[in-house]
């Protein structure tokens, strides 16, 4: 590209946009965190809400990322504070999807004001890679779920059948098959381009596709979605942001350091999954026939009232308990001495996290690729999962027998697993970026790139 060469030493300019949701753009903001420190100039663009959430997290102060706003169209309905995943009351997630869309002409000027090398672009905004290749910008996608979620479903959308998936390891339940396809039709995208969606995204993707992900873990995944989707798969690694000092001074952190080594387990569903009434009172009774302590991560969509517990049971677990009703320092939680297991939701940073601090997991999936990500922490032994019964629902019984499953029975094998995965994830970290440097500067010095990039959209 003209100017690329010169500008070798003043590093390659690339945008990065990534979905509305925490769990997209923190991946994207580790990865940009990583490129800055190899002499990439990074602007990360989202709506104000979510830059000022990246503002906010501990560390940005030190990484080199200038923050673009993302204007979305202004709808009655969605306010500023709803420019985001996280939070946001549930039945709105369709509306923010259709404003993202319509924030495509958006995007647009911000390509054409600040004409980057390369565009890093995210599953939800197939219209953001036809903009920059238009502009003679190579777009590449950045995948921020697992290998084996999206290979599993892309094996699904070009084959028609959860059950033919290659690796019998990874198996829908029939309830999990109902709340799929429910889930697609909430989340149809008005006026998508046929295809564009699903995995015409990877299409759309210059040679290569990133991903968060690493070969010690899920390797013949990434083989498989290689060839469904004919793009080379580059790891990045799993972008775990670091345990920060400063939380060291917080009430949580004091609190675990009063509980001994492994004796505590910390529960959280990510960012944008809130339990019901019924699901709250099984875990609770669950945790009352264990002996384990437990921190409870029970936050509620902006608005509504804060999560209730069965009565008494506050009182009851008092001395081995502690219930968090706002946003938890997770790294820093699942980094303490004390925690010997993680009730996870299974989202991939959540994952990717028990992982990278050694924590065995107790899973707990509810949507999108949570199951999958559950039957893989299985199929590696780091984890159990609660078990459901056909409608999906669990009991109080299912529950303690999965916690004790990792504190008691199986506690050795599943922490030596765990340790030895983790060995590998770091082993892999810093090799992984060193490639997704060198396939970037390829790909921006490449002029074929470009005008293959055009034909695909002529
Ligand atoms: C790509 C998509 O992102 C989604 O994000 P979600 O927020 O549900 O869960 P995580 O990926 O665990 O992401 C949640 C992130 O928020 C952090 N956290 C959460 C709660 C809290 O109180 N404090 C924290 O620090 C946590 O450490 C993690 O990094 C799903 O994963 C989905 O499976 C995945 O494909």
């Amino acid at each position: 590209m003209d100017g690329v060469a010169e500008e070798q030493n003043g590093g390659l300019r690339v945008v990065m946009f990534p979905w509305l949701a925490h769990g997209h753009i923190f991946p994207f903001v580790e990865l940009g965190k990583k490129l800055s420190n190899r002499n990439f100039h990074i602007y990360l663009c989202s709506t104000q809400i979510n830059l000022d959430s990246i503002k906010d997290s501990s560390d940005y102060g030190d990484s080199w990322i200038e923050l673009v706003e993302l204007h979305l169209p202004s709808l009655a309905e969605l306010p500023p504070h709803y420019h985001t995943t996280k939070n946001i009351p549930p039945h709105l997630m369709p509306t923010l999807m259709k404003a993202f869309q319509m924030s495509a002409p958006a995007f647009s000027d911000i390509i054409t004001n600040l004409k980057p090398h390369l565009l890093i672009y995210d599953g939800f905004q197939p219209w953001a890679a036809k903009i920059a290749a238009a502009q003679g910008i190579p777009p590449v996608l950045f995948a921020t779920s697992g290998s084996t979620s999206l290979s599993f479903f892309h094996h699904q959308h070009t084959h028609k059948n959860w059950d033919s998936f290659p690796y019998e390891a990874i198996r829908l339940r029939e309830h999990e098959k109902r709340d799929l396809i429910a889930a697609a039709k909430s989340i149809q995208v008005e006026n998508a381009a046929a295809g564009d969606f699903a995995f015409g995204i990877f299409k759309l993707s210059c040679d290569i596709v990133l991903i968060k992900s690493y070969k010690g873990f899920e390797r013949k995944y990434m083989d498989y979605l290689s060839t469904l989707c004919e793009r080379k798969l580059v790891p990045t690694g799993p972008l775990v942001a670091h345990d920060d000092q400063q939380t060291a001074g917080l009430e949580i952190i004091k609190w675990l350091n009063q509980k001994n080594p492994c004796s505590t387990l910390y529960i959280s569903f990510g960012s944008e999954n809130y339990l019901s009434k019924d699901q709250m009172v099984e875990i609770a009774k669950g945790l009352e026939l264990t002996h384990v302590n437990f921190i409870w991560v029970a936050r509620s969509p902006a608005g509504d009232e804060a999560a209730a517990f069965p009565d008494g049971f506050l009182e009851r677990t008092k001395e081995k308990g502690m219930v968090v009703r706002k946003w938890a320092p997770q790294a820093a939680i699942l980094a303490h001495g004390s925690v010997g297991g993680f009730m996870t939701h299974c989202g991939w940073s959540s994952i990717s996290e028990c992982i990278y601090y050694g924590v065995p997991v107790v899973a707990v999936p509810f949507k999108a690729d949570q199951p999958v990500n559950a039957r893989l922490a299985v199929e590696a032994g780091v984890g159990v999962e609660v078990m459901r019964d056909g409608n999906g629902e669990f009991d109080g019984n299912g529950v303690a027998k999965a916690i004790n499953e990792v504190f008691v029975e199986e506690r050795e094998v599943f922490r030596g697993r765990v340790g030895e995965l983790r060995k590998k994830m770091k082993m892999e970290e810093e090799e992984a970026i060193d490639e997704v440097v060198k396939e970037l500067w390829r790909i921006c010095m490449k002029k074929s790139t470009i005008a293959a990039q055009h034909k695909i959209y002529d």
